[in-house]
């Protein structure tokens, strides 16, 4: 958190300040696994992913507006330039939207809550699906799996299309952004499939602007706010290992943490060479995605 900026919200990883009239939006180095904000940082990861979105940003501009004014801190509005340095590469200045109160997910292949459903009903967020689908099935066509909006630190919960539609008054809008989740979500995927990268499911958010042009917003198409899968790794029928977080994931298992994920308490730091390995994941999806070398 940045003292002395006028703070409006925090996510698990990130944190949003009003700045006159428009917002900025800033990602920590915090990881989350197993629910959890872990005590330990990644060293650079806020400013990673933040760059990964702004690339992100670039490649969808022909599909979808975006809410961004810059993330140059040297662009920011002077009530910003003693705080320069620490915002450097991990904040965005973004237009203030009125946000649509659903996160629109696109799954490109069946886990998580997703194969939650299935497997007892057969459906995902409704829609019927093929039989014979496991853990980590790619599908047919990307499906679009909205979620209502809950308070920090609870879950989203999973609506149907229709569901959707009422809830939020409009079925036009509805419909729009069912499309462009899906649209957007099938070009992602495309270019990340390229680079070896399996974009397993996502989830935007989007507002409006005054005029209600329906804009993207918060971050896009970052291991935070997506399912990245190393495509070389992938074996339908098991848990696919993540492209950033299994080596967390993989130690806070092991006997060397000392931790159980049934139990309530906490989980431990983790080792500096958990951290590092980590964060060179964070370079490596970010450098293979945009053909950047990060710096
Ligand atoms: N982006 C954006 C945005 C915008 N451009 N205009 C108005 N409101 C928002 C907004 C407000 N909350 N959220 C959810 C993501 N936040 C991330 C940081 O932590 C809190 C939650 C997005």
């Amino acid at each position: 958190m940045i003292t002395g900026l006028n703070h409006l919200a925090s996510g698990k990883i990130r944190d949003l300040y009003a700045v006159g009239g428009d917002l900025l939006l800033v990602a920590s180095d915090r990881i989350s696994a197993y629910d959890y904000v872990l005590e330990s940082e990644i060293p650079d990861k806020g400013r990673i992913l933040t760059q990964l979105s702004m690339w992100w940003f670039g490649q969808l501009a022909d599909l979808v507006p975006n809410h961004v004014l810059t993330a140059d801190v040297d662009e920011f509005p002077a009530e910003l330039a003693p705080y320069k340095d620490e915002l450097r590469g991990r904040a965005m200045l973004c237009r203030r939207l009125a946000m649509v109160p659903v996160e629109c997910v696109a799954r490109g292949y069946l886990t998580g809550s997703g194969l939650a459903e299935y497997e007892k009903n057969g459906t995902a967020n409704g829609v019927p699906l093929p039989a014979g689908l496991v853990d980590g099935s790619r599908l047919d066509r990307p499906i679009f799996t909205p979620a209502m909006k809950a308070e920090v630190g609870a879950h989203d919960e999973n609506v149907t299309f229709e569901e959707m539609a009422e809830r939020t008054g409009d079925p036009e809008l509805a419909a729009r952004l069912k499309d462009l989740t899906l649209a957007v979500y099938s070009r992602a995927r495309d270019i990340a499939e390229g680079r070896g990268i399996l974009l397993a499911d996502t989830k935007f958010e989007f507002g409006r602007l005054p005029g209600g042009t329906l804009v993207l917003a918060d971050e896009v198409l970052t291991p935070d706010s997506s399912r990245f899968w190393p495509a070389d790794q992938w074996h339908p029928g098991r848990a696919q290992p993540s492209f950033d977080k299994q080596y967390v994931r993989d130690w806070l298992t092991s006997p060397a943490s000392g931790w159980d994920p049934r139990s309530d308490t906490p989980p431990p730091a983790l080792p500096e060479e958990v951290v590092q390995a980590t964060r060179a994941r964070y370079v490596e999806a970010y450098e293979r995605l945009t053909g950047v070398k990060f710096v």
